[in-house]
């Protein structure tokens, strides 16, 4: 596990996740060498098809921990990894909103 985020305070989250699926599809174009997303975008498909499994285990171990800070920080890895999940294949966000919201009673 990597360092923790220290001091994190409530936030927005529909400008955060704009936010980030913008910076996530500017990485389209940027160099691999530079950007870690860069490469999960423009890689081998099945390296950022792993991430989103094991991204997925971590939460489940953190959970099992009952640890919320914990929890908190491997849902953020998650929801990156599948965010870059949705650009490489084209997924936007108002479509997936469109999706929740078709299901909401
Ligand atoms: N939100 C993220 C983000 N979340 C996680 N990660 C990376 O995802 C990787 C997680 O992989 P691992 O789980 O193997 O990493 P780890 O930290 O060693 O392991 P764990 O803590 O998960 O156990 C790390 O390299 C993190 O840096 C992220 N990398 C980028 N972003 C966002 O993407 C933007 C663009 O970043 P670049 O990728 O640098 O262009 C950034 O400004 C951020 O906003």
């Amino acid at each position: 596990m990597g360092v923790r985020t220290a001091n994190v305070q409530d936030g927005n989250i529909g400008e955060t996740l704009t936010g980030l699926a913008e910076v996530i599809h500017g990485r389209r174009e940027a160099s691999p060498e530079q950007s870690y997303t860069a490469r999960l975008l423009q890689g081998e498909e099945d390296e950022l098809l792993k991430k989103i499994a094991e991204e997925a285990s971590e939460v489940i171990m953190a959970c099992k921990d009952n640890d919320h800070d914990h929890i908190r920080y491997e849902a953020g890895d998650l929801v990156y990894h599948l965010m870059v999940t949705l650009e490489r294949y084209g997924v936007t966000l108002p479509e997936l909103a469109g999706e929740l919201d078709a299901r909401h009673k």
